[in-house]
């Protein structure tokens, strides 16, 4: 096995799956079944694998399977870069999800050091052309599967963020409760803005280097300019105080992709276009961790397969193989999968009265 794979997964009471064994052996991964099966659940739970909400960004609550509403819980075997790991997490009762790695528990944090999970997803495809939030998320999951630490400087800005903000609207004045943060906010803004500046940077050469039937995209970091975020905090208070909330900094960045090939801004390609330039990205970025790590990570790609040409999805399902990712990919029919041939392996995944079945 030489990228990172899950080699069992059992869900309990995991949305539509009640109680679910899965068994993998490192090859790509077929998923197939039809519509509301529970395909998609199934890479959610992956998802969860790593730091954060998940391909969903749901919350534990809405995970938990109805009408039990028990609570519910994931546990993986996991080849990780460096040894084999137990991973489990859960939720029950309303509280927060937990994660036990080798039988310890552990932080949403160090899931991200021992594995990395990267997914695309149908809610995606209008990444381009919705609101920034979306684009910043993409940037932040991309940065963070370069520097798991990314995670902790977006917390430390996020929670001085929040503490300046709450003077903001208190009408607060003096200058001195706001030197304190707004110089937290400085020093983790500026690397937060490094880190991603770098995941961009390596997302580039990854795409340089690389032979590959999807087109190449250019993204440029589009935002304030980060050596000069404290004073720039500074002279900006009389404008934050009347919006209420702080109105600059990385929190407020974007995130502009250009189809190279055309000089077209990603926005005004058309839909296929779009979904290619999103193909490109995540196998990028996927190259790159694979050239920086020695593993590739787990990709998880729901309905992708159903929108690309038969000529694409050969392509791409060679990429994966030659990148010896662990993918897994959902579709509604088995012939979808039909180029992927013996090098991958296949799960039927049917609804039997609101509860999942799988099968190899
Ligand atoms: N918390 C939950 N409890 C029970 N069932 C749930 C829960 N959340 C979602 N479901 C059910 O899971 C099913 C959807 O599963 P999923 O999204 O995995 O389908 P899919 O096989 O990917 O389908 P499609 O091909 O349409 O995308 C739906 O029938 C939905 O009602």
């Amino acid at each position: 096995m030489s990228g990172l794979a899950i080699t069992a997964l059992s869900l309990s009471h995991f949305r539509s799956h009640k109680a679910a064994r899965l068994a993998f052996d490192g090859r790509p991964v077929a998923i197939v079944g039809p519509n509301g099966a529970g395909k998609t659940n199934i890479l959610e739970a992956v998802s969860l694998l790593s730091p954060g909400r998940g391909l969903r960004r749901a919350g534990a609550d809405e995970i938990a399977r109805k009408p039990e509403s028990l609570g519910w819980k994931i546990t993986a075997n996991l080849h990780g870069f460096d040894a084999d790991h137990q991973v489990e997490t859960w939720a029950e009762g309303g509280e927060a999800r937990a994660v036990r790695i080798d039988g310890k528990l552990a932080t949403q944090t160090a899931l991200g050091r021992i594995a990395r999970v990267l997914w695309l997803v149908p809610a995606m495809d209008r990444l381009w052309i919705e609101a920034a939030e979306g684009r910043r998320r993409f940037l932040d999951r991309l940065t963070l599967s370069f520097t798991p630490d990314h995670a902790e400087a977006v917390l430390a800005y996020e929670k001085a963020m929040r503490d300046r903000n709450r003077l903001l609207k208190d009408q607060i004045t003096d200058p001195h409760w706001y030197g304190a943060l707004e110089s937290q906010m400085a020093q983790a803004g500026a690397q937060i803005t490094a880190n991603r500046e770098a995941a961009l940077a390596r997302l580039h050469a990854a795409q340089a280097d690389a032979e590959t039937a999807f087109p190449r995209a250019d993204l440029t970091l589009i935002g304030e300019d980060a050596a000069d975020l404290g004073p720039a905090l500074a002279d900006n208070r009389r404008r934050d105080m009347a919006a209420g909330r702080t109105l600059i900094g990385p929190h407020r960045a974007d995130l502009a992709a250009m189809f190279t090939a055309k000089a077209t801004p990603a926005a005004q390609c058309s839909t296929g276009e779009q979904k290619a330039l999103l193909i490109s990205l995540i196998l990028a970025n996927a190259r790159a961790l694979s050239a920086d790590l020695g593993a590739a990570p787990i990709l998880l790609l729901d309905e992708v397969a159903a929108h690309l040409d038969t000529a694409r999805r050969a392509a791409l399902y060679d990429e994966i193989c030659a990148l010896g990712a662990q993918a897994l990919m959902t579709g509604t029919e088995a012939n979808l999968f039909d180029s992927l041939g013996a090098r991958g392996q296949t799960l039927h995944v049917s609804d039997h009265q609101g509860q999942s079945e799988v099968s190899p």
